[in-house]
């Protein structure tokens, strides 16, 4: 279980502001409409203090004369009034529901394009909660704050400046009492936004941590069962659930105590111009109707003013939210090509060659060994070579080299002569195809899983050849044949049918250049020799490598290699490796004895 590998960033010490300024671009596009929405919503809310001074127009006219029907016309007045703030309201969020939904999707979908292009070596660092947790509540609340705190912090920070401008017209004195908290009021709420954004951070990463384990949990429903797990996974779902119930806590609480100081410090200074104003009123100083006037603006003033430490609070939510948004984006993505192109120039002979190739994990430890160390390789062109060695000795790693799933740290690896670090990644794609022993199916029909091999150029008459050489014979068997949904992942099949299906794939655009992960390890024996002859068909005209365990896989290849301590220790034919490499008689004998007992 990952730690939150995102809560060293709490400290990045990057201003609110200056985190909030980066969804400019994405607000750009509906800037009219949200500036619009802001002035009705100034305008509404500014409309609303006009409401004491027609009670200060009532009290000291029409009720001071005891004239109804002023009385009347001043109802009638409020009753506009009241009825054109609703409206006006009403039309903001006509005005901004719409636009901002469509920064939500353009922001989603540029986070998901986003994620497609990032290297293998991000998403074997970042866990996948994280990810979703960012494209979904983040994003949600990102929208939910350019919809109504963003526009409510200026809407209320300009009802406060008019409104103070009215009482102070109204008699400056109290006024000015009622002012005077407004320094200490700011000081606290700076105070609050730096707690609470450290607290928002971790809640947040908190939310990720929590989406990965209930992920793991989905995805391996099986294991969880199948070991009697589900009691322990309860358990750590609850730990962090507990945990994330702590920091929630803690959030209340910051907020409970801004909140506390927000509505008890201006309720005294109103409590002290009452008495003041009831004072002057007496004496004479002061016509009731403006202490009416006077009081009701006070109260009118409450909602903006109280609403400050919840916008304060969503505003850093929702920095904290665009601070863990940009760090997945600004994560560099996979480069076209990495080496100049002087370097591209081709080097004499055909297939596939390795060529002093080195390779370490991005994230292995500083010190340790590379996983590959100065592979030398030639697979000739048309030629089919087994790769063969220990578990964990790096044959997944090697594969993965060719279609550039991992960048090799040093030397080349060459297709038809042309370094493949100068190539357009799309050219590789097409070139090269792969199918990993754990194959992955996506929610899609049986044959649009397998044409995503051919890059969108493949017809019927290939889905069933592709479907032939993989003997995926069954799919004729499912209840809608090529047209099967498989379901997530392509649970729904047996793992010798998904593992059929996605060399299907891999050998439906007939590729000049195919690299198989031990794809046909979920098979039975028979069904594998059948897979194998069919093979041989496609193979002939293509340039393999394929990772075998099997004596019964390898016997499908021209030459072995075999791969041992990171190197390439011997090359020839499985009966020339046979006699000369105690290693690759070993490690076949092992297996021959498995394959022999089970056939
Ligand atoms: N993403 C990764 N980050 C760091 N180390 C890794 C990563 N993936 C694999 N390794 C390490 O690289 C080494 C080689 O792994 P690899 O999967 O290539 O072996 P393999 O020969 O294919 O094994 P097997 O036959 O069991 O599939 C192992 O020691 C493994 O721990």
């Amino acid at each position: 279980m990952p730690e939150n590998h995102a809560t060293a960033k709490e400290t990045k010490g990057a201003s609110s502001v200056r985190t909030l300024l980066r969804l400019w671009p994405y607000l750009r596009p509906v800037r009219a409409r949200w500036f619009a929405a802001g002035v009705v919503a100034v305008t509404a809310s500014c409309l609303s203090l006009l409401i004491p001074l027609v009670l200060k127009w009532m009290v000291d006219g029409p009720v001071a004369e005891r004239d109804p029907g002023g009385v009347w016309l001043g109802a009638l007045y409020l009753l506009l009034l009241g009825v054109a703030e609703a409206l006006l309201f009403g039309l903001r969020r006509w005005l901004v529901a719409r636009p901002l939904t469509g920064v939500e999707a353009a922001m989603r979908a540029d986070l998901y394009r986003h994620l497609q292009r990032l290297p293998v070596a991000f998403h074997d660092r970042w866990p996948s909660g994280q990810l979703l947790s960012r494209g979904t509540a983040d994003l949600a609340m990102l929208r939910m704050f350019l919809t109504f705190p963003l526009m409510f912090i200026v809407v209320n920070g300009v009802t406060v400046v008019a409104g103070c401008a009215v009482l102070l017209a109204q008699d400056w004195l109290l006024g000015l009492i009622l002012l005077v908290p407004v320094v200490p009021l700011i000081v606290i709420c700076a105070l609050f936004e730096t707690k609470y954004a450290l607290v928002a951070r971790r809640a947040q990463d908190q939310v990720g941590d929590l989406t990965t384990v209930v992920e793991e949990s989905v995805l391996g429903i099986r294991v969880v069962k199948g070991f009697g797990r589900h009691r322990a996974q309860a358990e750590a779902f609850r730990t962090l659930a507990v945990r994330l119930r702590g920091t929630e806590l803690d959030k209340a609480r910051l907020l409970a105590a801004i909140w506390a100081v927000i509505m008890t410090v201006p309720e005294l200074a109103v409590g002290a111009a009452l008495v003041l104003g009831t004072v002057r009123v007496a004496d004479g100083a002061m016509s009731a109707g403006t202490l009416v006037a006077f009081l009701s603006t006070a109260l009118a003033l409450r909602w903006p003013v109280e609403s400050i430490g919840f916008l304060l609070a969503m505003t850093q939510e929702a920095a904290t939210a665009t601070e863990r948004y940009f760090e997945v984006l600004d994560e560099p993505v996979e480069e076209p090509a990495c080496r100049p192109r002087a370097e591209s120039v081709k080097a004499p002979g055909g297939g596939l060659r390795f060529d002093g190739v080195t390779f370490r994990y991005p994230d292995a430890p500083p010190g340790t060994d590379p996983v590959l160390a100065r592979i030398d390789l030639h697979v000739r062109p048309g030629e089919t070579m087994a790769l063969v060695g220990a578990t964990g000795s790096g044959k997944t790693t090697l594969t993965a080299l060719v279609p550039r799933l991992h960048e090799v740290t040093a030397g080349r690896i060459l297709l038809d002569g042309e370094d493949i670090a100068t190539m357009e990644r799309s050219r590789l794609r097409e070139l090269v195809a792969v199918a990993f022993e754990e194959p992955t199916l996506f929610s899609a029909s049986v044959g649009e899983n397998v044409l995503m091999g051919a890059g969108g150029e493949a017809d019927e008459g290939a889905l069933r050849r592709a479907l032939a050489v993989a003997q995926a014979g069954f799919v004729d068997g499912l209840p809608d044949g090529v047209r099967t949904q498989v379901g997530e992942q392509g649970l729904s099949l047996s793992g010798g049918q998904r593992q059929r299906l996605a060399l299907a794939r891999a050998v439906v655009g007939r590729p000049r250049f195919l690299v198989l992960d031990d794809p046909l390890s979920a098979l039975d024996v028979h069904t594998e020799a059948l897979v194998e002859a069919a093979l041989r068909d496609v193979l002939r005209g293509t340039t393999a490598l394929v990772v075998a365990h099997r004596p019964s896989t390898v016997q499908l290849a021209d030459r072995v290699a075999l791969l041992s301590g990171g190197r390439i220790t011997a090359v020839g034919t499985h009966h020339e490796l046979l006699r000369e490499s105690a290693e690759y008689a070993w490690l076949m004998s092992g297996t021959e004895a498995e394959g022999g007992g089970s056939r």
